[in-house]
């Protein structure tokens, strides 16, 4: 079925984590992506989960946009075997141009770069700078902690209670693509700022 998601921004671990299911999980992602017809944005590397799930989605014969910063391109090691590449400035043009780019997010395992990831998109989010979906895509209870921490600024009475719908937090990526499914029959299409607000 035709989505309206032609998209999705996918940030996860430049490592391949502990558990297999991690690898698993990114490379069940790229091919449901490929599969689905929605082009895979990711940061450009060729290692850990990253590597993962560009690999798989261009492996299933899907499209994959890398956004690599230019003093990553040796340590994240750039792929050469992407369907586009492009050179950033910075980290923060790299994170512009996949926002830009995606019509939804996808957070995967990861670690700092990961989290730093998803919290830049989710508090533009809370500033009404977009309203695109973004979903903890969880695999083996990684994503628990994430929203605890959000769960307790909450209670901590840091962060408006309406920030728990500003995300959602779903187990597993066939889940992830069955939500986003359903938000392409029911959602209203995405708004966004200017890039200059960024
Ligand atoms: N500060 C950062 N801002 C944006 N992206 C970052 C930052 N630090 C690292 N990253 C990128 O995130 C991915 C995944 O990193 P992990 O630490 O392995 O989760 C990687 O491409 C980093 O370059």
């Amino acid at each position: 079925m035709p989505t309206r998601f032609a998209s999705v921004a996918v940030f996860l671990g430049s490592r391949f984590g502990s558990n297999r299911a991690f690898r698993d999980a990114a490379e069940h992602c790229g091919r449901a992506l490929a599969e689905a017809g929605i082009r895979l944005i990711y940061g450009g590397g060729d290692v850990g989960l990253m590597g993962a799930v560009a690999d798989a989605a261009l492996a299933a014969g899907g499209a994959v946009s890398g956004v690599i910063p230019h003093f990553l391109k040796t340590r994240e090691v750039m792929h050469r075997g992407v369907t586009d590449l492009t050179v950033t400035e910075s980290m923060h043009t790299r994170k512009q141009k996949m926002f830009a780019d995606a019509d939804a997010f996808f957070i995967l395992p990861g670690g700092l770069g990961t989290f730093d990831e998803f919290f830049e998109i989710l508090t533009w989010k809370q500033l009404r700078l977009h309203n695109k979906p973004i979903l903890i895509v969880d695999v083996a209870g990684w994503g628990e902690a994430l929203v605890a921490t959000i769960d307790r600024a909450i209670a901590d009475g840091f962060a408006d209670p309406s920030a728990r719908a500003l995300f959602e937090h779903v187990d597993g990526v066939d889940a992830a693509l069955a939500r986003l499914a359903e938000l392409s029959r029911t959602s209203e299409p995405a708004q966004t700022a200017d890039p200059a607000m960024l």
